[in-house]
């Protein structure tokens, strides 16, 4: 299997055009938290905003709102219990990360069936934790046409392929995907994470043992969002996002035992302006 290099950042980081807006960086959805994983809304949200998405609306439930306002002001946020509002929401923005935090209630099996009956080709859909669990047991058709991205940890993974931790080698990965919806891309996150996209696969082998932390997989997905939003959809916009997780944590890890997500997001800007420099 490929492993991915570090070059991977300096060729999608690219420095910005001077003559642009933050319409240009990308509209972000985040649908995500709920009354017991509110953390979750939060850490994809800012990982969203400190990746460079230019506009990030958070729909979540009312009562997280104070909670995001308060630590993300650059974030905007909806009642996902709306249904004209998100359905606006949904529509209007390029990039949809649904899961983290969002549980299993009929509420929130309601809003993955929203997002994938209405969004279309030119977005992006990234489904993350709770909207995998909700896609597996309920059974729901990856039917969108719009690109999908998969995150499971190795766990969700299991319960939406049915393939046994120990059956998860690259042939059956594969074979799974294709049946689920053959253009839609995987990350399958483990110690050295793996890609799948069409018939490549591929890893990183940075990361370490001190990013096993709850949170963890959440701020990845709002930095695959932050990056699909400026970078345009691509397996090597995906792969750049992956590597930079774990650059950035591998780096923290050095002198921190754990490696805390909010540690990883504050670090983000810092990184992405190092691999954007024309001079690298
Ligand atoms: N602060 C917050 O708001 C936070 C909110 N969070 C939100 O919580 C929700 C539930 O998500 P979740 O991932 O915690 O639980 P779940 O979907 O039940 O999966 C766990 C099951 O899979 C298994 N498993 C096997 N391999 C595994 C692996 N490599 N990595 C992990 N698990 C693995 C595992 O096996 P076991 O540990 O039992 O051996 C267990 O049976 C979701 O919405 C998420 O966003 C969290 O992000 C935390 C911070
Ligand atoms: N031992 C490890 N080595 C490298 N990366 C790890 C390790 N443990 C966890 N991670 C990373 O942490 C993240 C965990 O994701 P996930 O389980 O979805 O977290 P959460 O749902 O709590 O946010 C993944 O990106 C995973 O690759
Ligand atoms: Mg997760």
């Amino acid at each position: 299997m490929e492993k991915i290099s570090k070059n991977i950042l300096n060729q999608v980081i690219t420095p910005r055009e001077p003559e642009s807006y933050k319409g240009n960086y990308g509209k972000v959805l985040i649908i995500a938290g709920s009354t017991q994983f509110g953390g979750a809304a939060i850490m994809c949200s800012s990982a969203a905003i400190h990746s460079g998405a230019g506009l990030v609306t958070v729909a979540t439930t009312p009562e997280k709102f104070t909670a995001i306002n308060v630590k993300i002001p650059e974030a905007m946020t909806i009642d996902y219990h709306d249904k004209k509002a998100l359905l606006t929401a949904i529509i209007n923005n390029q990039v949809i990360a649904i899961g983290p935090g969002l549980g299993t209630s009929n509420i929130a099996k309601g809003l993955v069936k929203a997002v994938l009956n209405n969004t279309k080709t030119d977005q992006t859909v990234i489904l993350d934790a709770s909207a995998l669990t909700i896609i597996a047991e309920e059974k729901i058709p990856l039917q969108t046409t719009a690109n999908i991205i998969l995150t499971p940890h190795q766990g969700e993974w299991q319960r939406l392929s049915n393939l046994a931790i120990t059956e998860q080698i690259e042939l059956n990965n594969q074979t799974n995907l294709h049946e689920l919806n053959p253009d839609a891309l995987l990350v399958l996150k483990k110690h050295q994470s793996e890609i799948y996209y069409h018939d490549q696969a591929s890893k990183i082998t940075v990361g370490n043992p001190g990013m096993a932390t709850g949170g963890m997989g959440d701020t990845l997905t709002g930095i695959i969002a932050g990056f699909v939003g400026q970078f345009g959809f691509s397996l090597e916009t995906v792969q750049a996002a992956l590597f930079l997780h774990s650059e950035i944590g591998d780096k923290l890890n050095e002198k921190n035992y754990v490696v805390l997500p909010s540690s990883i997001i504050e670090k983000i800007p810092k990184y992405m302006a190092k691999f954007s420099s024309r001079d690298k």
